[in-house]
């Protein structure tokens, strides 16, 4: 029986010795470490002190008995286990493996070595020169970096410190000579698996391989076509045994043609780690045999084989059924998440995860993870698909509904009318969000202040706790404002200027009765007419423009019915309040004014009145300015008067005629013989000034 080979090669740390050695003890297989074999023949070659570059030294590899015996390696039945490790050793067997000589005679002893057996060998030409025919080829590599950093590792448990750059040189060195020398160098076997272990642990890269060589040595086909009662046994035969003793690792059967076997607990499947509990005698147990020659004539059995073939009937059941499945993440890479379930390997893309989990990719290797089977085909490599698509639509659509219902239950809650305190969620240019709990309602710029706004950013800002006052509710909207809360233009108006309070603003509007005046943005007041002046013949109209700046007094601020009364002549003194005037009464003057040809403005008692040219004198009067200036003071006689009016007319000639006639009076009582009347000198008076 030619046996089943695995074949494992690799560069220099790439943990080919620690994987076969591990693998073996698991399966059951031989382990051949022909590395160590060349560092036999190194260390014999520096011991007999041969000339290590000269290829005819080399005969005593012929001789040379190597030996295996208790995880030891002996040369010549000297224990070299620990010697050929020696960095003298590491340095130069490079150099010795690459003679065709040692080459030759080692790998022809490496081939009879593994005749007939079930064997993992590990070294550089495994799968190329010394088994091309494997079962199994696997090619381990890692990046160099990590197997230097694990090699200083294996140096620091033996106290030896070492620089890891240096480290990583000399594994480049040895690589570079194990895969450019001329006879069997290391290179990938076209037919081997490539597994890179960088980022897998010592247990997952046993695990692949060992999932590579159980489909390898027992095939779906095989067990099916198999009736192995009543034949002679075989490995790969499928068998029925009933139980007849249990250890905590290890069950013995009694099988059907009443050959014995046994099956070791990580043999069972299941995770179990003791078969107490689990299997009892009298049990019945199939499973496959997976070696015959077993001391003392056990027959060993597995029953992964078939768990295997029952986990993929889980796993498409699973499909079949949409059922969600809980695996685990393995491995996390920039395509998607490895997961495991049920033995098997599981692709899940990254195009059908949770965006949340995908941000998170990172953290997640090591943790569980619900998922469906989107795509499941059985073959030599199985290739399996999962999903997170069903379950976080589901969720999503879960949590939109409970959002949904949040809502409705909180809208139901407002009504119009209610003030709310809410945070500014989102800006723009004529509006605002605000957010509630779960309901979000909208603050339009002309609902923020009752001023206008000319960038909405000048008054709120994301984040800002703001109370609002709901406006207009509609199914799902909401309409709010933030002004409704607060004082209008009018009420902070009236707030601040009290009945009689002087106030300035621009005229805004024009009316037959009187001017708009506005006294702050969004407050206006009316100046009727009648409270322009107290002076009657000021006439607003024709004097005062739109956007003239006007000072009034508040009369009067009705802000239910947003008007406000405004007067002028509130802030002046009316000069005619407390003036009386009689008629023919005489009063001191001052001139204020002189109108060319007309007459004088004159200041009578604090009022204005006016004395016409021709009650200037006596005389006929050619120029004003000739007589009278600005400022000259007199008494003038008050001819006409009406308060009502502001209107005064004023005489200076009439006193100055006075004046005469009480003159021409005393010039009579003094001379008793004149014979004229007073009548007569007035009469001759007159007539001369006629002449003149
Ligand atoms: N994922 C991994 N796979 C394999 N070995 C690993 C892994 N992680 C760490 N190691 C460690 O890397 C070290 C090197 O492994 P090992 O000696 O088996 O490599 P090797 O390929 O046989 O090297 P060499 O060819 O130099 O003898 C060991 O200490 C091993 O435990
Ligand atoms: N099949 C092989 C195995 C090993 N070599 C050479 O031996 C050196 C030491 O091997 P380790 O696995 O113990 O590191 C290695 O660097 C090779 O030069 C070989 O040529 N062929």
């Amino acid at each position: 029986m030619p046996g089943f080979k695995v074949a494992i090669d690799g560069p220099a740390g790439s943990g080919k010795s620690t994987i076969s050695k591990k693998i073996a003890e698991k399966l059951n297989l031989t382990h051949i470490d022909t590395g160590a074999m060349y560092r036999a023949i190194t260390y014999l070659a520096l011991e007999k002190g041969i000339n290590l570059d000269d290829e005819s030294e080399y005969e005593f590899v012929s001789k040379v008995k190597i030996e295996y015996k208790n995880e030891k390696i002996y040369a010549n039945g000297i224990d070299v286990t620990t010697k050929i490790r020696d960095d003298k050793v590491t340095k130069n067997v490079s150099k010795v493996s690459s003679f065709p000589y040692v080459r030759r005679t080692l790998v022809s002893i490496q081939q009879e070595a593994a005749k007939n057996i079930d064997v993992i060998m590990d070294g550089r030409d495994i799968g190329t020169v010394v088994l091309p025919n494997a079962d199994l080829k696997i090619f381990l590599t890692a990046h160099v970096k990590e197997r230097a950093k694990r090699r200083l590792k294996d140096k620091e448990v033996n106290n030896v410190t070492q620089d890891i750059e240096q480290l990583a040189k000399e594994l480049q060195e040895r690589d570079l000579k194990d895969s450019t020398r001329k006879e069997s160098p290391l290179v990938v076997a076209t037919d081997a698996i490539v597994i890179d272990t960088t980022n897998f642990t010592i247990e997952d890269t046993i695990e692949r391989i060992t999932n590579e060589i159980l489909k390898r040595r027992i095939t779906m086909e095989e067990l099916q076509m198999k009736d192995v009662k009543f034949q002679t046994l075989k490995v790969r035969d499928k068998v029925e045994g009933t139980v007849f003793k249990v250890e905590d690792n290890v069950i013995y059967l009694t099988l059907e043609n009443f050959e014995e076997g046994r099956m070791f607990v990580e043999f069972y499947g299941k995770n179990i780690t003791s078969f107490k509990d689990v299997v009892k005698e009298g049990d019945k147990v199939t499973a496959i045999i997976t070696k015959m020659n077993d001391e003392p004539s056990y027959i060993l059995l597995s029953r992964l084989p078939l768990l295997k073939d029952e986990s993929f009937k889980v796993i498409e059941d699973a499909y079949k059924d949409n059922k969600t499945i809980e695996t685990k993440i393995t491995k996390v890479d920039e395509k998607g998440l490895h997961l495991k379930y049920e033995g098997f390997d599981i692709f899940l893309p990254y195009g059908l995860l949770d965006r949340e989990l995908v941000e998170s990719k990172d953290t997640l290797k090591g943790q569980t993870l619900e998922v469906h089977l989107i795509e499941v085909k059985n073959g030599k490599r199985p290739r399996l698909i999962a999903s997170r698509k069903q379950i976080f639509e589901a969720r999503r659509q879960q949590e939109l509904e409970e959002r949904q219902n949040a809502r409705k239950e909180e809208i139901d809650q407002i009504n119009t009318g209610d003030v709310l305190k809410g945070t500014i969620e989102r800006i723009e240019p004529h509006a605002a969000t605000v957010r509630f709990n779960h309901v979000a309602g909208l603050l339009r710029i002309s609902q923020i202040q009752h001023r206008r706004i000319e960038d909405i950013n000048e008054v709120i800002k994301l984040g800002d706790e703001i109370e609002v006052k709901v406006i207009k509710k509609e199914g799902m909207r909401l309409d709010l404002s933030h002004k409704a809360l607060l004082p209008t233009p009018f009420e902070a108006f009236s707030e601040e200027h009290k009945k009689g309070s002087a106030v300035k603003g621009a005229v805004v509007q024009k009316l037959p009765f009187g001017l708009i005046i506005e006294l702050e943005e969004g407050v206006r007041g009316l100046l009727h007419q009648s409270e322009y002046s107290w002076n009657p013949n000021d006439n607003f109209a024709n004097f005062v423009k739109i956007g003239d700046v006007v000072e009034s007094a508040v009369l009067l601020v009705d802000v239910k019915k947003k008007k406000i009364s405004l007067s002028r002549k509130a802030l002046f003194d009316n000069p005619w309040k407390n003036v009386s005037f009689k008629r023919g009464e005489n009063v001191e003057v001052k001139v204020i004014e002189i109108i060319t040809d007309k007459g004088m403005n004159v200041e009578a008692k604090g009022v204005v009145g006016f004395i016409p040219v021709s009650e200037l004198s006596t005389e006929r009067v050619n120029k004003i300015e000739d007589l009278f200036a600005v400022g000259d003071t007199m008494q003038a006689r008050v001819i006409d008067v009406n308060p009502k009016e502001w209107y005064l007319k004023l005489s200076v000639k009439q006193i100055a005629e006075d004046s005469l006639r009480s003159e021409y009076e005393q010039y009579l009582t003094h001379d008793e013989e004149a014979t004229t009347t007073i009548g007569d000198l007035f009469e001759n008076l007159l007539t001369e000034k006629d002449k003149k």
